[in-house]
């Protein structure tokens, strides 16, 4: 993080979230910021509520209560409790363009080639002229290391080389901040550690970043802070240092041993 970052609003800022599938409470009231250039984790038992937090962030989720903010700018809500919704489409594809989304199972188009798939949003949805795009579309291919892989289609790729395409087409949209979704779960243990150099990568270029994931070593090695969920609150947070070598909690504690023994 620079110094100018510490003054600037936050990429992302949550308060007092609060969400419900039907009867469940997923989240009880969480309160989450990412600086520019910071790198946050969120670690947790499945089920805690962590993919849920993320997609709140750049409202693929509806929650019931708590605001949300990025750069500063709050979103705008109509309604109350289960029927409130954010009022402003036009702000709900500014956030969801700027903050970039890596999922689990990659998600790629598969009518469509690798190239086509990186490029597709930035020419439909931001408009941008399709030369431009496809140079940067190719650089990024080059830098997740699958340039040439261009004209392949996601089938005859590997999973390691579908999610790397799958982080080149998250970039290519230019967004303030990436969110990571679990991006390393779905793949076997040889093709996690392609992924992962990626991403330590990014984090190594000061991005900002919101990361889900069971990878304790990732979470260790690449986050500026870390958020331990637990039942939909956030039980133990702090740097990377604080949480995985001198826990405070109990919760922690226990979470990570079974964790770490796994
Ligand atoms: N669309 C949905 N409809 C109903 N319940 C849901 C939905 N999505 C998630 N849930 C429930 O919300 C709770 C939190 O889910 P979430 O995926 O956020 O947890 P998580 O911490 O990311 O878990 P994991 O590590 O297993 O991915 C779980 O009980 C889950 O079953």
């Amino acid at each position: 993080m620079t110094d100018d970052s510490q003054n600037a609003p936050p990429v992302i800022a949550i308060r007092d979230l609060h969400k419900s599938y039907g009867t469940l409470e997923v989240l009880k009231g969480v309160s989450l910021e990412a600086r520019r250039g910071q790198v946050v984790s969120l670690i947790g038992s499945s089920g805690s509520g962590k993919s849920t937090l993320l997609r709140c962030c750049n409202l693929l989720e509806n929650s019931q209560q708590g605001e949300i903010a990025f750069n500063g700018e709050a979103v705008r809500w109509k309604g109350h409790g289960l029927d409130r919704h954010p009022a402003d489409r036009a702000q709900v594809t500014r956030f969801r363009t700027n903050l970039s989304m890596v999922f689990q199972q990659f998600n790629l188009w598969s009518h469509m080639s690798v190239l086509q798939n990186v490029m597709e949003a930035p020419v439909t949805v931001l408009r941008e002229p399709a030369p431009e795009v496809e140079a940067r579309a190719r650089k990024l291919l080059d830098k997740v290391g699958i340039g040439d892989k261009a004209g392949a289609w996601p089938a005859q790729l590997s999973g390691g080389q579908q999610q790397r395409a799958a982080i080149a087409r998250a970039l290519c949209m230019q967004p303030t901040a990436l969110l990571f979704d679990e991006p390393t779960s779905a793949l076997d243990p040889e093709l996690q550690q392609e992924v992962v150099r990626v991403i330590k990568d990014l984090a190594g270029e000061h991005r900002t970043m919101i990361l889900v994931t069971h990878d304790m070593r990732l979470a260790q090695d690449v986050s500026d802070h870390v958020v331990f969920l637990h039942q939909g609150l956030i039980a133990e947070e702090g740097p990377p240092d604080q949480l995985f070598g001198a826990p405070k909690t109990e919760r922690l504690r226990q979470f990570l041993s079974a964790t770490m023994a796994a």
